[in-house]
């Protein structure tokens, strides 16, 4: 889909608004997939649509486990997002990314359990492709954003989506590094999942906020750090949220991703369930109802 961009802003632990949204409103957006975190802000920012939904609700109210990600893609999709940036605090298993650095997250492995994690059900089957999980171009602008509000960022790196809301033991933390992952935290999966079935270009700006639990020599990872990270940096993530609308061009051009569905869906029309398809209008309305958008 061409034409005007809508930004949605996914906001994570110590995001809960967007200062810098003028004609701002908070709007109530109802999903066929349950109650999502909050109402949704909308609003714009260097004349870009901007919908952000902060995560775990205004207050941190919701724990990642218990997030409801399929109502939360979902009513952004409703809301006429056409890309989505989700910002992330999470603790590093690599040196280099010390807290305060921010990561464009391009790969992920998903360890979360018993989350569900397809809007698609018993008759009316799906397989879209997460080779790719990350949108290249959200992910780039998004990097020179950072950039661009003075912050430091690393462009590419794996993330480690954990269950929670325990922090990891070290063994664990270890084990995640030895497999590559070089960020962690607990709600990217299946959050990214969900946007890729929805046709939602995804990009994940990680704010590293601790080194985890991996260093023998130091203390394991506590909330409280995390917390002080998060507010020494968070003004970078607010800021760099204000640079990336200032430096989309004023024109979107298609992406790949707004047709992942498009020879996704392998159920027979004859044999396709009507009340999953009236669940599926906002996800999947585009190829469902004929290929229109
Ligand atoms: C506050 S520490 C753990 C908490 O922070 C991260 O949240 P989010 O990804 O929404 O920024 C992490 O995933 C945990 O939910
Ligand atoms: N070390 C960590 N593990 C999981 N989630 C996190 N979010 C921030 N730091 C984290």
């Amino acid at each position: 889909m061409s034409g005007e961009w809508v930004l949605g802003i996914i906001g994570g632990s110590g995001l809960y608004a967007m200062d810098a949204l003028e004609d701002e409103q908070w709007i109530e957006v109802k999903s066929s997939f349950g109650e999502p975190s909050d109402a949704i802000l909308c609003g714009r920012i260097a004349g870009v649509k901007v919908r952000f939904l902060p995560r775990h609700g205004r207050g941190h109210r919701i724990l990642p486990g218990q997030l409801n990600a399929r109502a939360n893609i979902d009513a952004m999709k409703r809301a006429g997002c056409t890309d989505l940036l989700a910002i992330s605090a999470v603790g590093s298993l690599s040196e280099p990314l010390a807290p305060g650095h921010f990561a464009a997250v391009d790969q992920f492995i998903d360890r979360t359990q018993g989350r569900a994690s397809t809007f698609f059900d018993n008759g009316l089957v799906a397989h879209v492709s997460m080779g790719d999980p990350v949108c290249p171009r959200l992910s780039g602008y998004a990097a020179d954003a950072v950039e661009r509000a003075g912050g430091t960022v690393r462009r590419g790196a794996t993330y480690l989506a954990m269950e929670g809301p325990q922090f990891s033991t070290r063994a664990e933390s270890k084990l995640y590094r030895s497999w590559g992952a070089e960020v962690i935290g607990m709600t990217g999966m299946p959050e990214a999942r969900l946007a890729r079935e929805a046709e939602l270009p995804y990009a994940l700006m990680a704010m590293v906020t601790d080194y985890d639990s991996w260093r023998d020599k130091e203390a394991a990872v506590d909330v409280s750090d995390i917390l002080e990270t998060m507010h020494a940096n968070g003004e970078i993530a607010r800021k760099a949220v204000e640079k990336l609308c200032a430096l989309l061009p004023e024109r979107r051009e298609a992406s790949p991703i707004d047709t992942a569905l498009e020879h996704a869906i392998i159920t027979a029309p004859e044999q396709r369930d009507r009340a999953v398809m009236a669940r599926l209008d906002a996800v999947a309305g585009r190829v469902l109802n004929g290929g229109q958008s």
